[in-house]
């Protein structure tokens, strides 16, 4: 009934392979691609089996004893995995409840006191309200976490093993501990085994990491330092569509229209208010650091950007997996500085679902100079421009006489020369 009021009338691949094992009880690491509709993967077969199993109707208690935990790695996430929950559970004497940092701990106090079967979670504010006697985990048979790669990484493992190391919490075969993620470096499931049963399954819909397919034509755009950013491409996108735009510092400044913006510095109430601007089309750009990279489901966005290439390929398939989910499509469009990204070459080799002859060539070593690729993960198709003397020179003329004319004329004028200069320069360096 809830299942049918959300809108889901036939389950995704990762729905239909992860339900009946969660439901038979065994642990299960599960990598599908983003968008795929991991989030009802875990908590349909949960809440039915809580249903199923009986669950105490939730009470006010100094200290609750919740059955689920799951944790995800940002407060975005995990409050739109609380509200998918309450979906599921509506009806029912199932309480989910939510705590993130950046909000009073009074609040999420009082929160949980008021009852807690499934406890949503980020790992800081999780281990303080254990700290602080308000969750036992005696009675925890599920631990979720979502995100998985990321929750077991540097930033969060040690986090993730002193719960799992609390004298109260069930040890690994006596709770069922699942794991999702689109991604899941080797070394990520190395780790994992010390959380989940010996004998867990591990699901893979499609490749361990690859880009959402769904993504059509995920371009790379590459540049150098010697050439001006890529500003004319951001302006010549389509703000009427809902857009992301990926830049690794708080450097939101440069972009010339309006935009709200997300990145960890900003005040709690400041991030969920631009979310919210964003969702409801108010702004319908979105710059953000790496802290919207991951999990956050709008609808309609349908356009990526890359300004700054991630440091990982996962963030890269985290970062274009904002568009193009379940069932829709999307674009993504990514400025490669072959100097300071040319790492990720290999990955992304790995991460398409066809591999383009150029990007293998970098990947083993090619040095093509001054570039200009395109890529579609669908159906290949490829731009290149290799750089002479003459068109290094046509460059050197052009960027100076942009630079010159950005820096003189209005902004309206100087990016739509800049954008003709591009082109120009595009057009003429094919034939050097
Ligand atoms: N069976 C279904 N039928 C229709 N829509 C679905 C179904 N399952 C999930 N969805 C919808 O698909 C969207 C993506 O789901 P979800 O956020 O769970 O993806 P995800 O795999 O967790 O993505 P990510 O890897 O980016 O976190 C959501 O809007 C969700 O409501």
């Amino acid at each position: 009934m809830n299942i049918a009021k959300a809108g889901y009338s036939k389950l995704t691949p990762v729905q239909k392979y992860s339900i009946p094992i969660i439901l038979a009880g065994r642990d299960l690491m599960a990598c599908a691609q983003t968008g795929s509709g991991k989030t009802a993967a875990f908590l349909l077969p949960i809440v039915a089996h809580m249903m199923r199993n009986g669950v105490t109707a939730s009470s006010f208690k100094e200290q609750q004893e919740p059955e689920c935990i799951i944790v995800a790695p940002t407060r975005e996430l995990i409050n739109q995995i609380f509200l998918e929950a309450r979906k599921f559970v509506y009806g029912t004497c199932i309480r989910p409840v939510v705590i993130y940092g950046g909000t009073q701990t009074g609040h999420s106090i009082r929160q949980v006191m008021q009852g807690c079967n499934i406890l949503c979670a980020t790992p800081g504010r999780l281990l303080d309200i254990i700290g602080r006697e308000k969750i036992g985990l005696c009675n925890v048979k599920y631990l979720v976490l979502d995100e998985a790669d990321r929750m077991l990484d540097m930033g969060f493992g040690l986090d993730m093993k002193q719960l799992i190391s609390y004298p109260s919490m069930p040890p690994k075969d006596k709770r069922q501990t699942l794991m999702f993620s689109a991604t899941f470096p080797d070394e990520v499931q190395r780790l994992a085994g010390e959380f989940l049963k010996t004998d867990y399954l591990f699901i893979v819909v499609g490749h361990v990491g690859g880009a959402c397919s769904d993504v059509q034509k995920p371009k790379l755009v590459v540049y150098g330092w010697w050439f001006p950013p890529p500003r004319e491409q951001l302006l010549s996108v389509n703000h009427d569509l809902l857009t992301c735009i990926f830049n690794n510092t708080a450097d939101f400044l440069r972009y010339p229209f309006n935009h709200c913006y997300l990145c960890r510095d900003r005040e709690q109430r400041e991030r969920e208010v631009a979310l919210q601007d964003f969702r409801s089309g108010k702004f319908p750009v979105l710059v953000a650091t790496s802290v919207a990279a991951r999990g956050l489901d709008i609808e309609n966005v349908q356009h990526v950007i890359n300004f700054d290439l991630p440091s990982t390929i996962e963030e890269y398939v985290h970062r274009i997996g904002r568009t193009g989910r379940c069932g829709n499509t999307g674009k993504a469009v990514s400025f490669f500085d072959n100097s300071s990204d040319g790492h990720l070459a290999q990955s992304l080799v790995k991460a398409q679902q066809e591999v383009p002859v150029w990007l293998e060539e970098t990947a083993f070593g090619f040095q093509g100079e001054r570039v200009f690729r395109s890529v579609n993960t669908q159906k290949v198709s490829l731009e290149m421009y290799s750089k002479s003397w003459l068109s290094e020179l046509f460059l050197s003329i052009e960027v100076c006489l942009a630079v010159y004319l950005q820096s003189t004329a209005t902004e309206t004028v100087s990016s739509v020369t800049v954008s003709l200069i591009l082109a120009l320069h595009l057009q003429s360096a094919q034939y050097f």
